[in-house]
């Protein structure tokens, strides 16, 4: 009988096995690649570590749980800030390793399978930048090696099929003007911090060749600039990387975003997110989606009470969500309470990632109000102790400093929350000007 899948991996069946966070799993693939020092460190929970002490070894593998390499534990070498147990040792690709798959999995070729001489190495997670072309065009009898990292960023940009495929053009525009030139594709995070251009060196070196070194940095600031829709296009950026830059992040009137209201229970959250929700679906020029904190917890989050990891659970469930709708140039209105700040931040630096805007509206309703509203009666149970953890009565909320607007709606009808947002929008190019014909259906 042919062996199936399950029963080729029996020298791994022993062992146990864990999956790190994206920034090792890159390290280790890396390292897999014969790129730097076959030592690795991998970060793990405590009860995870002590298996792999006892085994002497732990198999690491991706987040789809299929393995990826085995690390042989040589020490432990202490905790991490987020109460993880730091083991060291050396990475052996496991036998039974699947085939990359994803986007442009071909252009993954190790060092053995790539055919240049002494290239010049173009090393990055960004789409090349005008001084680095023009680094490459100055040295002109030389093979170019254009490296794309893929693995996680400490600085958001484009994602790898987009900088991928700018590559491949400027491969080819390098080619017509008689270059030798290829373009590969190796894992490896980003570290936003001087270890990025060690990395590069390394990488460069394993291909045989030397990084590149622009003379003077690229304009990080035009860049973005242009990209927020308040400059013309940076002069220095090739043709073929612009594309990529604004795939990621369109102009507002195209571009993604999530509209997270945050407040107390009975602030409204519910009420205006709809009401503007409904206006911008009326408006017709851009796709909308609630996402309720009630519904999310009868479906998405069905089964989570109150605590507060079963609260961050529901927000960066929600987070997740809305930040994929905006990644796909939708806006996505969510209105949970989300108390809490660290945890509203993480959903922000989801979205950004995806080149979206993350807009916080802080529904500043006085508990006291909320209070005398009691829709649903569920402050006279907190208040009678019938239910724990209630927000604003025994569990904390956490006042955003960092709102783009604030709405008491005490002090407000629902028709001016609704129009302060939708002219919050409309000012930033976001919507195209919802009060223009003001055809809502009234008679
Ligand atoms: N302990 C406790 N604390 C706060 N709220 C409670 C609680 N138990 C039930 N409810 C009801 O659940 C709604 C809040 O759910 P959320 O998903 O928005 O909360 S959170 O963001 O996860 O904190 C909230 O609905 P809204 O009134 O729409 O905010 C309440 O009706
Ligand atoms: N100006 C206002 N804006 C929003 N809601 C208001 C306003 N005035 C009164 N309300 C009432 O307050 C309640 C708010 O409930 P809801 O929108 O479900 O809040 P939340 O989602 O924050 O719990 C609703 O019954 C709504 O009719």
């Amino acid at each position: 009988m042919a062996p199936s899948r399950l029963t080729r991996v029996p020298d791994t069946q022993s062992i146990p096995t864990s999956t790190p966070d994206e920034t090792t799993l890159a390290e280790v693939e890396l390292t897999l690649l014969g790129v730097g020092d076959p030592h690795v460190s991998v970060p793990l929970p405590d009860e995870d570590a002590e298996h792999a002490r006892t085994a002497g070894s732990v198999v690491v593998t991706d987040r789809e749980g299929a393995p990826v390499a085995t690390l042989r534990v040589a020490a432990d070498i202490g905790r991490t800030s987020d109460g993880l147990t730091r083991l060291t040792g050396i990475v052996e690709p496991v036998p039974t390793r699947d085939q990359p798959t994803g986007p442009y999995a071909a252009l993954r070729r190790d060092p053995a399978e790539v055919d240049l001489p002494e290239p010049l190495a173009v090393v990055g997670h960004d789409p090349v930048d005008g001084a680095t072309l023009e680094a490459v065009t100055a040295q002109a009898g030389r093979a170019v090696l254009f490296v794309v990292l893929d693995g996680p960023r400490a600085v958001p940009g484009p994602a790898l099929p987009d900088v991928a495929r700018s590559a491949l053009r400027l491969r080819d525009r390098l080619r017509a003007g008689g270059r030798r030139c290829e373009v590969v594709v190796v894992p490896a995070p980003q570290y936003g911090d001087e270890r990025d251009s060690t990395l590069a060196d390394r990488v460069a070196a394993a291909y045989g060749g030397t990084a590149v070194v622009a003379e003077r940095d690229a304009d990080r600031d035009a860049l973005r600039r242009w990209l927020d829709g308040a400059a013309d296009a940076p002069a220095d950026q090739p043709e073929e990387s612009f594309d990529a830059w604004r795939r990621w992040r369109p102009l507002p009137a195209g571009r993604g975003a999530v509209l997270l209201f945050t407040g107390l229970s009975g602030s409204g959250k519910s009420t205006v997110a709809r009401a503007v929700t409904d206006r911008i679906a009326e408006l017709g020029d851009r796709e909308v989606t609630l996402l309720d904190g009630d519904v999310v917890r009868r479906n998405l989050s069905a089964g989570l009470g109150f605590s507060r990891a079963d609260r961050d659970r529901n927000i960066e469930r929600i987070g997740f969500v809305a930040a994929e709708i905006a990644r796909h140039g939708g806006l996505a209105v969510c209105a949970p309470i989300a108390p809490f700040a660290a945890t509203r931040e993480r959903v922000r630096q989801m979205v950004e990632a995806g080149g979206a805007d993350f807009l916080l509206i802080h529904v500043a309703t006085p508990l006291a109000e909320c209070e005398r509203r009691d829709r649903k009666g569920l402050y006279a149970r907190a208040r009678a102790g019938e239910i724990p953890d209630f927000t604003g009565i025994s569990s904390p909320y956490e006042t955003p400093d960092d709102a783009d607007l604030v709405l008491d709606t005490s002090a407000i009808t629902v028709e001016d929350a609704r129009d302060t947002v939708l002219d919050m929008l409309t000012r930033a190019g976001r919507l195209a000007g919802h009060r223009d014909g003001d055809d809502d259906g009234a008679a």
